[in-house]
């Protein structure tokens, strides 16, 4: 999101950019109690995982992150209250957020000028090198006024853009900024934010906005030539389709054998030596550091006993991909985004055209904007 000097109105300090020594310590933190308060609130809240950056977590915070973690927690408790001013809501608008995308939705009519302060985020100035795309930059300001890039996270963070917007970006305090009205919002609009002129490629072409929708603009356009269609690999016993012959052979290996290396000491089976390997070590007890509070059971990640944790005792969101740390509340969901990141299985095809998608949403976007 581009943030001239003319946005910025009530930061003097603009969010706490004047001097401000970068710190990928600062931001490494700001992702991790992100990550945790969106599971513990947001998530629980709305039913369903929303965007986490995946950042390590810490061994250990001090008593400045405990504090630092109370503060966006309250960001989110305020921003999920029922005297809030908007709900954050699924969204299954944008194929990019894998299906399990968010926005803000306006739950009371908003004069213009309105500063939305439980709609707010928290800033920390970040080294392009720090920003891994896809993964931790799904809510970064960029000034083209510095020149630096912020991330900005909290419950501002899940408010799309539109290139005609209803709100702008308003800086509370130092390192805070929230949404503020431009215009008339009435109750059940969304409330959207201008990321910047060329935040989706050049002139916003691949921007899917309703303006954009409304005016046949950025990615309704249709001055792009159709796209070539790329010569898919088939697999041989099913439907799936994919773009890389790596991919093809992946995922043929299911249909050969889906259990074929098991575990000596416990029997059970998996399709992957890997998988085979990790699961081993948990019959080694000098290499399990982390148990389950709960159970017998330890682990060698910290992560792993903390899906443990939610997943079998605490019956939180049960379905987790099998090959990294998201778990998700339903196995449809976990499959959509295992086809889209994982394996690049497109098992939805197009009965129009050749194109193939991860999952149903997608596939009735492309037959909305192509057909
Ligand atoms: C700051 S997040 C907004 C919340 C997002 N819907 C989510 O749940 O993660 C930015 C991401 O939302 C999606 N997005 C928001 N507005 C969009 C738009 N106008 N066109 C395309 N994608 C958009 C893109 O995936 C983008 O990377």
């Amino acid at each position: 999101m581009d943030q001239g000097p003319s946005t910025s109105s009530a930061g003097q300090d603009f969010g706490g950019f004047v001097n401000e020594p970068v710190n990928d310590h600062a931001a490494r933190l700001l992702c991790i109690v992100d990550d945790m308060c969106t599971s513990d609130i947001l998530d629980r809240h709305l039913g369903f995982v929303t965007h986490k950056t995946q950042e390590e977590p810490l061994a250990a915070f001090s008593k400045e992150d405990l504090a630092y973690l109370k503060q966006q927690r309250t960001m989110y408790i305020d921003a999920c209250a029922p005297s809030s001013r908007f709900t954050i809501e699924r969204c299954a608008m944008f194929e990019e957020d894998g299906g399990v995308g968010a926005k803000v939705m306006a739950a009371k009519d908003l004069k213009s000028g309105t500063v939305i302060q439980e709609l707010c985020g928290r800033l920390v100035t970040v080294r392009e090198s720090f920003l891994k795309p896809g993964r931790n930059d799904f809510s970064v300001v960029y000034s083209n006024f510095r020149k630096k890039s912020q991330l900005w996270l909290g419950p501002a963070a899940y408010a799309n853009h539109d290139c005609e917007s209803n709100c702008d970006i308003f800086f509370l305090r130092s390192g805070v900024a929230c949404l503020r009205t431009n215009r008339p919002v009435r109750v059940g609009e969304e409330v959207t934010a201008f990321y910047g002129e060329h935040y989706f490629g050049a002139n916003n072409a691949h921007c899917l906005c309703a303006t954009c929708k409304e005016k046949v603009e950025g990615a309704y356009a249709n001055t792009e030539p159709p796209p070539k269609a790329t010569p898919l690999l088939h697999c041989a016993h099913c439907p799936a389709k994919f773009l890389f012959k790596s991919w093809l052979v992946r995922h043929l290996s299911r249909h050969v054998d889906m259990c074929k290396f098991s575990c000596g000491v416990c029997g059970e089976s998996f399709s992957r030596k890997s998988s085979l390997n990790r699961h081993a070590v948990g019959h080694d007890s000098s290499m399990t550091k982390f148990p389950c509070t709960l159970c017998p059971k330890s682990f060698t990640r910290k992560e792993d006993a903390a899906r443990h944790l939610n997943s079998v005792h605490l019956k939180l969101s049960t379905h987790h991909c099998m090959d990294c740390e998201l778990t998700f509340k339903s196995n449809k969901e976990m499959q959509y985004h295992h086809n889209r990141c994982h394996t690049g299985l497109k098992p939805f095809a197009c009965d129009q055209c050749d194109a193939s998608f991860h999952a149903p949403n997608a596939l009735h976007n492309h037959r909305k904007r192509r057909h």
